[in-house]
């Protein structure tokens, strides 16, 4: 489990250290994992070309002290001062010690032919878009062949949400101190961070604002069957959609349940007959839920309508004592009566995309996470707001942020296998935001296995469902 912090948290979580090191040394520590980590991603130093963009605060000390390690290894450092008054002083000097060049002027730092590029524009300081000195400094850098390496946060990307207000620097690495920030995950931050690199500092951090699952953590919460098991103990899940004009949804829906635990998937609705020839493994019955038998999960929603039936189905679903999946279809009546939601004490989890949370009457602004949260919170229940990383948000304000996946999942009905593959999670027993944020990850491996082969679409996804399990622990099962 990936910890992902606010730069409050990280400034506090620092001031101990600050107090009992000697000035300086906490900065070292962040420079030296810097140096360390450009030197792995461009193989040696000796000849190497690095332009260092500095800023007035101490992310440009940390890519100062970095770039004088560097020069001290051979490399032929240029620092851009873009506050050359207030740049830091000892990583200034430290630099010049080592040779280093430091100009003013963008023109002349070298950005057109080097290497390498590190922003020390702002860290967990920087407050809105680039000013225009550095947006300049940063497109040249941009148009040159250099790789562009943020240190700690990608200047002009909000550390704590990944909200980009204007111009950003968009790294293709990122080497982050102390901590993984909320905002190199989620939202326009994920895309400007690239691949994130954490130098630990030592410091002494307190639970994090939100989480990141790996293939490990994914792996424990979906056991291997043992001897004792029988098709119904690893969960059963009902699926209630689609319809007889539209059976897709409900294809899809019902095989990725099957993909993920096979032991026993039910389908009711009226999409049975498409359902049945897809997938014979399925227990099928044109009615209603009540009909198809005990389960331990439902999924409602997708391919549904919003029809009196529809309304009815929902109502009948909700009312049980099960965990439910409610999306789609399904999200359109919720934020019609969205106490069908509240009142339950079950397990509720909502999967909106952007234009479903905003129906659901919940503001989206840059700050997906809290704007997840918030969604949770007033409805009491998990919400599963989709997008690239995708955001999972308990009541109790527990928030996992995806990071599997790839945009050629931005295809239809890659949502609806989505649900099945989280109501099959939620039947096993798993609490609905572990479920969730576990289903998501899950999804995304898949669709990364299915890109592979080139453009997927959403039944690729469900048939790279068992790969994407067995490569969760890379065990031949
Ligand atoms: N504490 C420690 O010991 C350690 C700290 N560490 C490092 O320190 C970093 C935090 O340093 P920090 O607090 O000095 O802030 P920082 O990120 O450099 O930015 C502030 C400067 O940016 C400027 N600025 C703001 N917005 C801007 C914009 N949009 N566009 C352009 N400029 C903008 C702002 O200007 P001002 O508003 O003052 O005019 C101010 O000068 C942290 O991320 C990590 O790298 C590590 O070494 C570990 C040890
Ligand atoms: N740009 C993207 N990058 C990664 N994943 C994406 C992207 N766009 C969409 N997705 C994922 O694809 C799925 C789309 O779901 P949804 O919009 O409900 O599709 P549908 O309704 O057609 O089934 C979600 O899991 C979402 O997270
Ligand atoms: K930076």
């Amino acid at each position: 489990m990936t910890g992902l912090y606010t730069a409050d948290q990280v400034r506090t979580a620092e001031e101990p250290v600050l107090a009992r090191t000697p000035g300086g040394a906490l900065m070292q520590r962040a420079a030296t994992g810097l140096a360390t980590a450009c030197l792995r991603l461009v193989g040696r130093a000796v000849g190497v070309r690095v332009t260092l963009l500095v800023g007035a605060g101490d992310n440009g000390g940390d890519a100062l002290w970095a770039g004088a390690a560097l020069a001290g290894r051979g490399a032929a450092v240029t620092a851009l001062l873009l506050d050359p008054g207030r740049a830091h002083a000892a990583g200034l000097a430290a630099l010049r010690r080592a040779g280093g060049r430091v100009v003013t002027d963008a023109a002349a730092a070298g950005l057109g032919r080097a290497d390498l590029v590190l922003d020390g524009i702002t860290g967990i300081g920087g407050r809105g878009g680039l000013r225009p000195a550095a947006a300049d400094a940063v497109a040249r850098a941009v148009a040159g062949p250099g790789l562009l390496v943020a240190v700690d946060v990608p200047s002009g990307v909000d550390a704590d949400t990944g909200a980009v207000e204007g111009e950003a620097f968009p790294a293709q690495h990122t080497v982050t101190f102390g901590a993984v920030k909320v905002g190199l995950v989620v939202g326009e931050g994920r895309g400007h961070a690239g691949v994130v690199h954490l130098v630990d500092l030592g410091l002494d951090l307190p639970a994090p604002a939100a989480r990141q699952l790996t293939d490990a953590d994914v792996a424990a919460l979906l056991p291997d069957p043992g001897a004792g098991d029988d098709k119904y103990s690893q969960g059963v899940v009902g699926v209630h959609a689609g319809s007889a004009t539209y059976p897709g949804a409900a294809v899809l829906c019902t095989g990725a349940a099957l993909r993920t635990r096979p032991g026993l998937v039910r389908y009711a609705g009226t999409a049975a007959d498409g359902v049945r020839a897809a997938w014979p493994e399925a227990i099928v019955t044109d009615g209603r839920p009540a009909d198809a038998g005990r389960v331990q999960a439902w999924v409602v929603g997708p391919g549904g309508g919003t029809d009196d039936e529809a309304r009815s189905v929902l109502a009948e679903v909700l009312a049980t004592d099960l965990p439910v999946l409610v999306d789609a279809d399904a999200l359109t009546l919720v934020s019609r009566e969205p106490q069908l939601v509240r009142d339950r004490t079950a397990p509720t989890v909502l999967t909106p995309h952007d234009r479903e949370f905003t129906r659901l009457g919940f503001d989206l602004g840059a700050d997906r996470v809290g704007a997840a949260r918030a969604a949770a919170a007033a409805l009491g229940a998990t919400v599963l707001l989709k997008g690239d990383a995708t955001v999972v948000a308990d009541a109790d304000g527990t928030v996992f942020v995806n990071g599997t996946g790839t945009p050629w999942l931005a295809t239809a009905g890659t949502g609806d296998v989505l649900s099945g593959v989280v109501g099959a999670l939620l039947a096993t027993g798993l609490p609905a935001v572990e479920a969730a944020a576990a289903g998501a990850h899950l999804h995304g491996r898949a669709g990364q296995l299915a890109a592979a082969a080139g453009p997927l679409i959403a039944s690729d996804v469900v048939a790279h469902l068992p790969a994407a399990v067995h490569r969760l622990t890379d065990r031949v099962r």
